[in-house]
């Protein structure tokens, strides 16, 4: 039987970098996949993808809107095929390389559902239903999470779509209905939005993007509505009758009250993931999950059976794959005796629609709840030469320190770049810094960061340019 220090079970961002950090450490590792490439949701059918498409049905709206700029192109039209076929190259290049990783590193991968048998066992069943038991000293769980269903609306991934679906239409709908205003409805409901679907998002709440900062959340809303994109919040999707062309989904006042019906084309499902755990034998191994399914760590990935741990979107946190690779590498740390750590304060949330939202830290509604005291400062991209340059200059940048010591507790951003403007703050709040510290620190001119910079100094009132 072959015999590990540690096996993976699961190759998303979690897993595949959990491993890789192991091998480094000298630790023999294996990975068990169920697909037949490694990378997991991100890779395949989630983060990745999604970009591919972003990126590309981005491109399609500026380039039909450069007058501003002087060009003049006529109108471009879409090859959805082509388009299509660019995601799939992304991909294809991103899965490949970590296959290559996984040689470079010496990491053994079993193809197969790996299932936990027995104290340091994993049986792993190959798609022929082959079967085979391997043995490590440390089990680790990384088997992410999967959609959450609407009851009674079945996905078939062709009309009634989840994310994997709605990055494979084979045609632009002509009405597509999103279910739930997050991050995967918004950033889909926007690619399609641009290639030409009229977009009708429904969102059980009286907001988009709960968790966010209100304010941010308010101003993107209004930008999405600019580009078109509907809005009927504090409602819910009952219901989608499927017989004939067209879908017709039942749609009703979240506090209750008349269904209306909203017709459509595709339906998609993005209402937020629920962790996967299905065959993996938890239960049998005495492995403890909470009431959401998640499995139960003590803080550092340990679970109440010794010798299985487990991270990313199988436990709790934030479902991100940079907050599943960070705890990949702690966790491999761990097992290695050494400290492993995450810092929870600084893990960024990025929605990557036109412009992009970024965040990071407390939201202001979150230290009023928790009555801290704090000062804001804010810069509107408006103000910035280069955002103007580029006619990118919807949004702005908030920055909250503490009152009392100026340590930044948060930052938001709605705006061009940025989820890379806000690794900054990253940065800044890893190492404890003040705003002072982000005022005081010189910034290329001309770039987008020098907005940052000003929203730093307005926290002690004195932006230099507004
Ligand atoms: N850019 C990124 O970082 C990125 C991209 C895609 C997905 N993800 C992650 O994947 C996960 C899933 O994303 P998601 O967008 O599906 O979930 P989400 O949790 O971001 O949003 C789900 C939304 O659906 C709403 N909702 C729930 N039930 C509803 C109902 N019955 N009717 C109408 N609205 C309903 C919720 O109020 C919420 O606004 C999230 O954890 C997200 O962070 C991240």
């Amino acid at each position: 039987m072959a015999s590990y220090d540690v096996i993976v079970i699961g190759s998303g961002p979690g897993g595949y970098v959990c491993a890789i950090r192991a091998a480094q450490l000298g630790l023999k590792t294996a990975v068990v996949e169920k697909m037949k490439t490694f990378g997991g949701t991100c890779l395949n059918v989630g983060c990745i993808p999604s970009k591919a498409l972003l990126a590309a049905s981005e491109l399609f709206e500026e380039v039909s809107h450069l007058d501003g700029f002087g060009i003049e192109v006529g109108k471009p039209t879409v090859n959805l095929e082509k388009m299509l076929g660019h995601k799939s190259e992304t991909v294809d290049a991103n899965v490949q390389g970590v296959a290559y990783l996984f040689k470079k590193n010496k990491i053994t991968s079993h193809q197969g559902t790996g299932r936990i048998v027995g104290k340091g066992k994993v049986e792993v069943t190959d798609e022929n239903g082959k079967t085979e038991t391997i043995e490590g000293k440390n089990i680790v769980v990384a088997t992410g999470s999967d959609v959450a269903r609407l009851p009674g609306i079945e996905i078939d991934e062709e009309r009634i779509v989840s994310s994997t679906g709605a990055l494979s239409l084979n045609k632009v709908p002509k009405k597509l209905l999103v279910v739930g205003a997050g991050v995967i409805g918004l950033e889909l409901g926007s690619v399609w939005r641009r290639l030409g679907a009229e977009v009708m998002v429904v969102e059980f709440l009286d907001r988009i993007l709960p968790g966010m900062d209100n304010e941010v959340a308010k101003q993107f809303q209004r930008l999405l509505q600019k580009q078109g994109i509907a809005f009927k919040l504090g409602s819910k999707v009952t219901g989608v009758e499927t017989k004939g062309e067209t879908l017709k989904a039942s749609v009703e006042p979240a506090k209750g009250g008349d269904a209306e019906t909203i017709e459509a084309d595709v339906v998609l499902v993005s209402i937020g993931r629920v962790p996967y755990t299905e065959g993996l034998g938890l239960k049998e191994a005495g492995v403890e999950t909470d009431e959401r399914g998640r499995v139960k760590t003590d803080g550092h990935y340990r679970t109440n059976v010794d010798g299985i741990w487990a991270i990313g979107d199988v436990i709790t946190g934030p479902m991100l794959a940079h907050k599943a690779e960070d705890e990949g590498v702690a966790v491999a740390e761990i097992i290695a005796g050494q400290a492993g750590h995450v810092n929870y304060d600084a893990i960024p949330n990025i929605i990557y629609t036109m412009p992009e939202v970024a965040s990071i830290g407390k939201t202001e509604e979150q230290l009023k709840d928790a009555g801290v005291e704090y000062n804001v400062g804010k810069f509107p991209f408006s103000a910035s030469g280069r955002a103007r340059a580029m006619r990118a200059t919807d949004g702005f940048v908030k920055v909250l320190a503490d009152k009392k010591t100026d340590r930044v507790l948060g930052a938001h951003i709605v705006g061009p770049s940025a989820g890379e403007l806000i690794q900054e703050f990253a940065v800044l709040i890893e190492f404890g810094g003040s705003a002072e510290d982000l005022a005081r620190t010189c910034h290329g001119h001309p770039t987008l960061s020098e907005a940052v910079r000003e929203a730093a100094l307005g926290v002690a009132k004195r932006s230099i340019h507004i």
